[in-house]
């Protein structure tokens, strides 16, 4: 039972450090008192723009005095915002933190109240103030070049001066956030420094007012943060804004905006189009070959995300080597997995599939470009689901997972032709259904345009799908732009859908931040109406990227069997549990 209330302060009881005279600081996370400067020395100060951390996908954009109205900002927050001092639990006392919070919502996450391990009481979320609801579409603007309310949460601290601070800690919640959360981090007032720290490894970053930070990837698993107690007496007020989702699921929320801000507010240049623009200026230069080669190359590897693997292949089975994705109950139990070999490169290629005992035709998944065949195994079951008579296959592109190989456009072309022959060696002439989302939807519209008879594609389902990457980057819209670096672009979807000749079924998350709705009606509009008549676009209000399935399961699983029945020209067997 949490008996006394004390502060933080008191048990800190203004301890100095012995070694540098420093004011220490409590660590609610240990309950012990220590000195906030010894602990980060060594530690390398990070200035601005991209930083990618590790191999791991643990990415920063960092953007000092991005925002410029501060003071009249700030007074609206310190005016609208309703603070409190909260109490943490620590060695079952109550202790009022060194901080005043607030907790600010909107939509689906007003419902969801805010708690942490070691809070004492949950916080209820009030809707967003005035200034915080602008901040927010700014601050989306600059992410993700449009504003359409991807951050539904809004945490915010006012450290009153120098005394107050944050402890080390990650906010990491796969439940509340998904696996890799997005989060916008937004300073004003009295410079302070925030540390972060892996190992044995600390990072610095100084936040001036109006310095704007994200954090996205897997920085939250990889790295703790912290504010550092200081002498300084002004006061800082932080907010970071969140995405909390309804439905967790480890298939969330894998993948990184597009494009993320590099410049003050108003001059945006996401780092994704500023090197497509380089790349393309480049070309206009002389040395032009060399130059456009090794940044062209540099850009495209830029795009493919594999982070660690998840999973292995023995036996014939594949088995989840990811202490998280087990922990959200994701097992291999009931999957086939095999390694083929690869015919021209004679490399690996990783295989899983739910499989049939006479599959009416074979859905192959072909999976985005963040995560490997572990982070698919919830998908291809959902689909299972939905057609039980077919088999439900998935595969890594080159690069990913136990696939060898580098990554990049033409190498997942050839891993999923690779794939179908693999297949078919196994089950037979079944007929083809691609599924493709993301960057899969590229994969699955190469294959189906590139006129391979004996791997025909019967049927094509785009999932969240570009037209061309200088679409998904919102630069497809400004023609003129679009035909002078055209021929830059990488998978230009909307140029090989011209000559698709299967029917094709597309739909798209309304709320999708990294690849904007438009793309799904430029492919439509590309494709010939013969292969567009079975279904019209699937629009999925609340659906961000990839998780259509999860956010309307029975309209997508009625709409897809409707399309596959319709396109197949197969009646329903009967019995099968399928509406038709
Ligand atoms: O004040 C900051 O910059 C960091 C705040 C923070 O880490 C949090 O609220 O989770
Ligand atoms: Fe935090």
């Amino acid at each position: 039972m949490c008996q006394r209330r004390t502060t933080t302060f008191d048990l800190e009881q203004r301890g100095q450090c012995a070694a540098c005279e420093s004011a220490l600081y409590l660590d609610a996370a240990t309950s012990t008192t220590r000195c906030p400067r010894c602990e980060t020395k060594g530690a390398r100060a990070v200035g601005s723009g991209r930083h990618v951390l590790d191999d791991n996908g643990s990415v920063v954009d960092f953007v000092p005095s991005w925002l410029q109205d501060t003071d009249t900002v700030m007074r609206g927050l310190l005016r609208e915002v309703e603070w409190r001092v909260c109490d943490d639990v620590v060695d079952g006392s109550l202790v009022a933190q060194p901080r005043e919070i607030a907790y600010e919502a909107t939509g689906a996450a007003l419902g969801v109240p805010y708690a942490y391990e070691g809070l004492a009481t949950q916080l209820e979320p009030r809707e967003f103030s005035p200034t915080v609801l602008d901040l927010r579409r700014r601050v989306e603007r600059a992410i993700f070049g449009h504003d359409d309310g991807f951050f539904n949460s809004a945490h915010l601290n006012l450290y009153r001066s120098g005394a107050d601070h944050v402890s080390w800690h990650a906010d990491e919640d796969d439940d509340l956030y998904g696996e890799n959360p997005v989060i916008a981090s937004l300073s004003l007032g009295c410079r302070r420094t925030f540390a972060m720290r892996r190992a044995k490894e600390i990072l610095t970053f100084s936040l001036d007012d109006g310095a704007l930070l994200v954090m996205a990837g897997a920085t939250q698993k990889n790295f703790d943060h912290s504010i550092r107690k200081d002498d300084s007496v002004e006061r800082r007020v932080n907010i970071t804004f969140r995405r909390v989702l309804r439905v967790s699921s480890p298939d969330r929320q894998l993948l990184m905006p597009a494009s993320i801000l590099t410049g003050p507010e108003g001059t945006r240049f996401p780092v994704m189009r500023d090197a497509l623009l380089s790349t393309a200026f480049a070309a206009l230069l002389p040395l032009e070959l060399l130059t456009l080669g090794s940044l062209s190359r540099g850009l495209e590897s830029l795009g493919y995300m594999p982070g660690r693997r998840t999973y292995d292949v023995r036996q014939g089975r594949i088995y989840l080597l990811s202490a998280r994705l087990r922990a959200y109950g994701v097992r291999g139990d009931g999957l086939a997995a095999w390694l083929a070999t690869t015919p021209d490169a004679g490399k690996k290629l990783a295989c899983a599939a739910a499989l049939a005992p006479t599959p009416r035709f074979c859905l192959v998944f072909c999976g985005g470009n963040a995560g490997d065949l572990g982070y698919r195994i919830p998908t291809l079951r959902h689909l299972a689901t939905v057609f039980p008579d077919a088999d439900i296959a998935s595969f890594d592109y080159a690069g990913f997972g136990l696939s060898e190989g580098a990554s990049s456009e033409a190498t997942a072309f050839a891993s999923l032709r690779d794939f179908c022959d693999s297949y078919r060696e196994r089950r037979g002439d079944v007929p083809l259904v691609l599924y493709g989302h993301s960057m899969g939807a590229s994969v699955a519209i190469d294959f189906a345009t590139s006129g391979y008879p004996r791997r025909r594609a019967r049927a094509l389902v785009l999932d969240g799908p570009p037209a061309s990457i200088f679409h998904c980057l919102g630069c497809g819209t400004r023609a003129s732009l679009a035909a002078l670096f055209g021929r830059l672009d990488y998978y230009p979807n909307h140029r090989k859908i011209g000559t698709l000749e299967c029917p094709v079924f597309i739909l798209h998350g309304l709320q999708d931040p990294i690849c904007p709705p438009i793309n799904a009606r430029r492919l439509y509009d590309a494709a010939p109406p013969s292969t567009t008549r079975y279904e019209p676009i699937f629009w999925v209000p609340g659906a961000t990227h990839g998780d259509c399935a999860s956010v309307a399961p029975d309209e997508f699983a009625r709409r897809l069997r409707r399309f596959v029945n319709a396109a197949l020209g197969l009646p329903p067997r009967i019995g099968a549990g399928r509406d038709g």
